[in-house]
């Protein structure tokens, strides 16, 4: 079977919604992030429908005995945000999976070369087996950041396959890379965009993510 792959729009209107204020210049930074921190928990209602592990167990009712399907607390599950702009998302992804285990990146781009450089990295040495990880990165431009995360996670017996990354503005270039380096990784994200201009910023896009959130 040939991987591929895999990039998810959701069609819900609250992820249409909070993708129109994001986009909107003449919105301010408090709604901004709270636009932000939406589309991460909406965004990660939908990523982990078919991924977060679950088991099957028998509980009693105050009535009678009952099957019941539980989150499974022995899987490890890990959200990695991807500093700054990811922070927000993360917020989203935390209201719905408040247990997870929370691994800081902090990844600038050269604003000339574009070039990703790592200033915090606060990922473990190695992660389980079977860890889930969630990656939350809003912007996928060049792939620049996401390749380097992703080579990160690698290094430290992450499995691909596991992974799943929320984003809010994805980009052919970062999809190109991701797809021929990563084929079989899923991406859940609220709009596919046309291009990355000469500035490295995505068309029609919703500006400089980082910045945005916290009003720099
Ligand atoms: O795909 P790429 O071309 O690498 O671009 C995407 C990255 O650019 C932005 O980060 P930035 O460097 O602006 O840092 P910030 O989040 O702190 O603003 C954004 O938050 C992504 O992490
Ligand atoms: O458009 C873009 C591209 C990269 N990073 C951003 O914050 N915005
Ligand atoms: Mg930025």
């Amino acid at each position: 079977m040939t991987l591929q792959l895999r990039v998810y729009v959701p069609p819900h209107p609250l992820i249409k919604h909070w993708l129109g204020v994001a986009r909107d210049a003449a919105t301010p930074s408090v709604l901004f992030k709270t636009a932000m921190t939406e589309l991460g928990r909406w965004l990660t209602y939908e990523a982990v429908r078919d991924w977060l592990p679950t088991q099957d167990v028998t509980i009693d009712t105050p009535l009678a005995t009952a099957p019941a399907t539980l989150v499974n607390p022995e899987v490890p599950i890990a959200v990695v945000p991807v500093l700054r702009a990811g922070l927000a998302l993360l917020e989203g992804a935390q209201t719905l999976l408040p247990l997870a285990s929370v691994y800081h990146l902090g990844l600038v781009r050269d604003e000339n070369t574009l070039e990703a450089s790592c200033y915090l990295n606060k990922l473990p040495d190695q992660f389980a087996p079977e860890t889930r990880v969630l990656i939350t990165e809003p912007m996928l431009a060049t792939g620049g950041s996401i390749m380097m995360t992703l080579a990160e996670l690698e290094k430290r017996g992450v499995d691909p396959s596991l992974t799943r990354i929320i984003s809010v503005v994805v980009a052919p270039p970062a999809l190109q890379k991701i797809g021929a380096a990563y084929p079989g990784l899923v991406i859940y994200t609220a709009t596919i965009d046309e291009f990355v201009n000469e500035q490295g910023f995505i068309v029609p896009g919703l500006g400089d993510a980082g910045d945005r959130t916290f009003g720099t």
